[in-house]
């Protein structure tokens, strides 16, 4: 993939500008924020009766707070129903939200309208779950990537059909296959034709909703390898939604667990799979296959999840996932948890987190939900979570009890092992490199890019 890539040369030429200076924004500079969500809500209201009144609202979005920096990939996991389909929508304002603010580059796009976003969105692209139906079955291949130029007024260098063969080159494509019918492709070359419509304005955020789910797990692969070729050399940033972890794990610098419409747990990827700190990030951990052949039978470290995600019209009083939780307590039904920042790098929405102090020692009778609940999860992860919040509050006293040695006590000796014992660990990596899906010709995923919502449809993911 990178080979054909490589072949196709993907620096994306400069395009002539349009005289509305389409470009609203300077471009950011790797790790810079470039794009900040605030308070993000999105209540579908639900409407009854002749007059249509509101009886209710679907709370799909419920108070989101995040940021992507440039260059950055952010993975969105959750169950089905959680939100993360809306939010997607919402940063790229194919939603209007209810409440909250979305800034990209710093600019304020919450409530732009179809005019003020336009500019935009050669800036902020989508790529959809479903490669069958986010395609004009009626228009070629040429015609669906090159309806970004139109649309924007954009005259690629070359002329559009040079430009559309050439990123058809550079998502794998034949570029003689310009005239022929999305009908014509497998699902996984179809993915791959949204993604070209995804790249043709040069965006810098690519939002994928569940972008491999609808495929075939054997093309699945390469499909994320291709968006995750596609970032390194052009430096896009990606906003990936999935429903599990295992799609996003390889590919994400940071990871949001979704639950009922917020953010339960936002940490970067180690962080999180070293140590998952809220309890639905653990069960979702344990939900993906374990690779390891001599782990494959640990079946008694699964977490078992009782029942289905609440309605999101009248979602649980307090932290929403006390219904399923196995460490749920009275504080939990009453009181929301904030999302804080337990460790550098690994935010929790949580009372009695895993891996970390519990931040509600005093409540500890578990709700009756909880042991219901509790049932489901085998001894060994219940005497392990205690085990592990037991020695963190541990370290953390001894922490607090012993200061600081001073930096001049420090003997040589020690000034000399600290750092060779480390360098091998760190030098270890941590987990194998994701494998290489071979570059075969026959497969891939269809994105479908978001300027015009004629051809929308699917959504979602990615590795
Ligand atoms: N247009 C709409 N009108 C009313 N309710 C909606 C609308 N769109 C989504 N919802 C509801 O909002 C909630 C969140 O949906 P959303 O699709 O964002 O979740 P999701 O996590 O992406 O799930 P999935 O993976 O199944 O797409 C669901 O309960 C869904 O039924």
């Amino acid at each position: 993939m990178s080979e054909k890539a490589k072949d196709a040369e993907v620096t994306i030429p400069a395009q002539a500008q349009d005289e509305g200076g389409a470009t609203l924004t300077k471009d950011a500079a790797p790790g810079d924020v470039l794009l900040k969500v605030t308070g993000l809500q999105k209540h579908f209201p639900i409407r009854k009766g002749l007059l249509q009144r509101q009886v209710g609202a679907v709370r799909a979005v419920d108070g989101l707070d995040f940021e992507v920096r440039s260059g950055e990939t952010l993975g969105v996991v959750g169950e089905s129903g959680c939100g993360k389909s809306t939010m997607g929508r919402l940063i790229t304002r194919l939603l209007e939200p209810t409440a909250g603010k979305v800034e990209f580059q710093g600019k304020d796009i919450t409530h732009l309208g179809v005019g003020g976003m336009r500019p935009m969105r050669r800036d902020v692209q989508m790529i959809f779950q479903d490669p069958y139906s986010s395609l004009n079955p009626r228009h070629t291949v040429g015609t669906i990537i090159s309806a970004p130029f139109k649309l924007q007024g954009v005259t690629p260098e070359g002329g559009v059909k040079k430009e559309v063969q050439r990123l058809l080159s550079v998502v794998g494509l034949n570029p003689e296959h310009y005239n022929r019918y999305p009908h014509e492709f497998s699902g996984g070359q179809r993915q791959r034709i949204g993604i070209a419509r995804a790249l043709a304005l040069n965006p810098k955020l690519v939002v994928a909703d569940e972008p491999v789910s609808a495929l075939d797990v054997s093309i699945q692969a390469q499909v994320v390898n291709l968006l995750d070729d596609l970032q390194q050399e052009l430096g896009l940033t990606y906003v990936i939604i999935a429903h599990d972890l295992s799609v996003v794990r390889h590919v994400s610098d940071r990871i949001a667990v979704m639950y009922l419409g917020k953010i339960v747990e936002l940490a970067d990827r180690d962080s999180l799979y070293k140590a998952p700190m809220h309890p639905y990030t653990k069960a979702l951990m344990s939900a993906v296959p374990i690779p390891d052949p001599k782990r494959r039978n640990v079946k008694s470290e699964r977490i078992l999840l009782k029942g289905d995600v609440p309605s999101p019209i009248a979602p649980p009083s307090g932290c929403r996932f006390h219904t399923r939780c196995w460490k749920a307590t009275e504080i939990c039904k009453t009181t929301e948890p904030p999302l804080v920042e337990l460790k550098p790098g690994q935010q929790v929405a949580c009372h009695h987190p895993e891996n970390f102090e519990d931040q509600a020692p005093q409540d500890t009778v578990l709700l009756s939900v909880a042991k219901e609940a509790a049932a489901l999860v085998a001894d060994e992860v219940l005497a392990e979570s205690a085990e592990t919040s037991a020695a963190v509050a541990a370290e953390l006293e001894t922490t607090e009890e012993t200061p600081e040695p001073a930096a001049e006590t420090t003997t040589e000796p020690a000034e000399e092992a600290a750092p060779e014992e480390a360098a091998p660990e760190e030098a270890a990596p941590e987990e194998a490199a994701p494998e290489e899906a071979a570059a075969e010709e026959a497969s891939e995923t269809v994105a479908v890019d978001e300027s015009d919502s004629s051809e929308e449809s699917g959504s979602d993911s990615k590795k």
